[in-house]
């Protein structure tokens, strides 16, 4: 809804206060990063490049023995790590989340909202459990994690807030046997977009990474599964996504490190609302 021209001014120049306000950095202060879903995968990724970078991480998963593995290789690496189990699902674990970052290491600059889930079923399939589970995850999930990362990032005056949610091609195009799992996405992507424009007035900038193929437990999932509706041989599905990438080779979490490092640093200052792809050369926006 177009708000008047007054309320636009004092909107742009509260906006313009509030970066302003935002962008005195303290530069000896150590920037602090959750990681949601990070104990593997993506997330796993994710986390170590932030580490490499001198941020202080905060991983939380669902998965107890894999976080507890991944915490130790952290600290093994000599990193400032912080771990919580938790379910993204679950506004409690969010804020509690938020809480013990805050706790471990005093503030909050980077929230990525990286947990998330796939489902592979022919859309005459999905039932109310099916769309319960599939939302409660990757939509809930990403929109508690803003707020409880926003309602921290508004208590600090100073540095950037930055809020990073996990998108994908699939937030951008639709694919057969992934109509639930593209249309979280498509959530997501639209949910960053309102963040952006609701949260720039803190401080706060939020963007989405948008992965391809990457070759995680995830895509063993719905290789598998593929294989179960459409009757494909086990790695064919992965091969048939693949073969459209025109970079000629599937994605690394370290490709998508690469993206969200950006994003959460200094140089990404000046990008709000924004999904990006990282796919190798797949789907063109
Ligand atoms: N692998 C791929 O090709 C792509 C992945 N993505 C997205 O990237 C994100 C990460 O994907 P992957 O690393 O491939 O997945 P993955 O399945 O390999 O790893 C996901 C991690 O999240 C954790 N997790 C799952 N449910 C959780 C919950 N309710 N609460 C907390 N933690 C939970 C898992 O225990 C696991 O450690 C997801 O949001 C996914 O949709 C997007 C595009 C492509
Ligand atoms: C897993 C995923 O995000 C796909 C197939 O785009």
């Amino acid at each position: 809804m177009p708000s008047n021209p007054t309320q636009d001014q004092a909107g742009t120049r509260s906006a313009h206060r509030a970066v302003q306000r935002a962008a005195r950095a303290q530069p000896d202060t150590q920037r602090v990063a959750v990681i949601t879903g990070g104990a593997a995968g993506l997330g796993k990724g994710i986390a170590t490049r932030l580490a490499a970078d001198g941020l202080a991480v905060v991983l939380s998963d669902i998965d107890a023995d894999k976080l507890a593995a991944t915490r130790k290789a952290f600290e093994a690496a000599g990193h400032a790590v912080e771990t919580f189990q938790g379910d993204v699902s679950k506004r409690e674990d969010q804020q509690a989340l938020v809480a013990k970052a805050v706790e471990a290491f005093g503030r909050l600059d980077v929230f990525v909202n990286n947990a998330g889930i796939e489902q592979v079923k022919p859309l005459d399939e999905v039932g109310p459990d099916d769309l319960d589970r599939i939302f409660r995850i990757n939509v809930h999930g990403v929109l508690y994690g803003m707020q409880a990362a926003a309602a921290q990032m508004r208590k600090q005056d100073d540095g950037i807030g930055k809020i990073i949610n996990a998108c994908s091609i699939a937030g951008h195009e639709s694919y057969e046997m992934l109509g639930i799992y593209c249309a979280t996405k498509h959530v997501v992507r639209s949910l960053t977009q309102t963040a952006a424009k609701e949260y720039a007035r803190d401080g706060i900038t939020v963007n989405a990474y948008c992965p391809g193929v990457a070759g995680t437990s995830m895509w063993d999932r719905i290789d598998a599964a593929m294989s179960h509706y459409l009757g494909t041989a086990p790695g064919e599905a992965f091969e048939k996504f693949a073969a459209g990438i025109l970079l000629g080779r599937t994605q690394e979490p370290e490709d998508v490190a690469n993206l969200v490092s950006f994003l959460a640093s200094p140089d990404s200052d000046y990008i709000t609302g924004q999904a990006i792809i990282t796919d190798g050369g797949m789907v063109f926006r």
